[in-house]
C-alpha cells in the first residue's frame, strides 16, 4: 500500500496493493492497522455507493457540521473521477483552497479526507460507481454545501461548468463567501 499525504495536511492518496495472478487480482481495499500505522486513525460507521449514469455528473461539494462531521475514504469501483476537496478549517494555513486527484477503477487509489472539508467530485466517463466510507452515519439536518462553482473558491472541474449535471440541490448550493465554516 502506497500512502502520501497531499499538500493539506491530514488528506492522503492511497495506493492498496494488487496482487495479480492467472485469475485476475486481489487487493484489500480497507486495512485499519495499516492506515493506523500510516497515521490516520477513523472509526468507519457507514458505506456508501453512488452510480452516476452520465460523464459530466458532478455532485458536491458537500459536507456534514459537528456533531456528525465525516472524515471519507473515497475509492472508484468503475470508471474514473476527479475527486475535489475544500478546506474548511478556519485555523488551517489552506483554509479555503481546493485540491483535486483524479480517481479510477483501473488504478484503484483511493483518497482519505479527514472532518472538516468539503467534498464533491466529477464523473469522467458514463457508468462510474464510487464506493466511500464513512466516519459518521447520515444527518440530513447537518448537512451543508457550497456551490461547485463558486467564484471566490475557483475549481477546475475540467468541465465546461454549464454542462454540468447536477441534482436540484446542488444546483440552489450556497456560496463560500456566505458560510461560516463550523469547523475550527
Ligand atoms: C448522503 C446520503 C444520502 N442518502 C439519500 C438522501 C437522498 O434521498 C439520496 C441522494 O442524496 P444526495 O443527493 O445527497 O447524494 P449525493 O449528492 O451523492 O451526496 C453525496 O455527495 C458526495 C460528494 C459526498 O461527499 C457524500 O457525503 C454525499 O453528500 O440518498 C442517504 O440515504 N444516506 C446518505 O448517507
Amino acid at each position: 500500500m502506497q500512502i502520501e499525504e497531499m499538500e493539506m495536511q491530514g488528506v492522503f492518496r492511497l495506493v492498496p496493493a494488487r496482487f495479480g495472478d492467472s485469475r485476475g487480482w486481489f487487493s484489500e481495499s480497507w486495512n485499519r492497522k495499516r492506515l493506523s500505522e500510516a497515521g490516520i486513525n477513523a472509526e468507519f460507521v457507514q458505506d456508501n455507493r453512488s452510480w452516476s449514469a452520465e460523464a459530466g455528473t458532478l455532485r458536491g461539494l458537500h459536507f456534514q457540521s459537528p456533531p456528525h462531521a465525516q472524515a471519507k475514504l473515497v475509492q472508484v469501483l468503475q470508471g474514473e473521477i476527479l475527486d475535489v476537496v475544500v478546506d474548511l478549517r478556519r485555523s488551517s494555513a489552506s483554509y479555503g483552497r481546493w485540491t483535486g486527484v483524479g480517481l479510477s477503477a483501473e488504478t484503484g487509489a483511493q483518497l482519505f479526507i479527514p472532518a472538516g472539508f468539503a467534498h464533491g467530485f466529477v464523473t469522467r466517463r458514463e457508468g462510474t460507481e464510487i464506493l466511500y466510507k464513512c466516519t459518521d452515519y447520515y444527518a440530513p439536518a447537518h448537512e451543508g454545501a457550497i456551490r461547485f462553482d463558486d467564484p471566490d473558491l475557483g475549481i477546475d472541474w475540467g468541465i465546461d461548468p454549464a454542462r454540468a449535471i447536477l441534482s436540484d440541490k446542488d444546483a440552489r448550493a450556497g456560496s463560500f463567501a456566505d458560510l461560516h465554516s463550523p469547523f475550527a
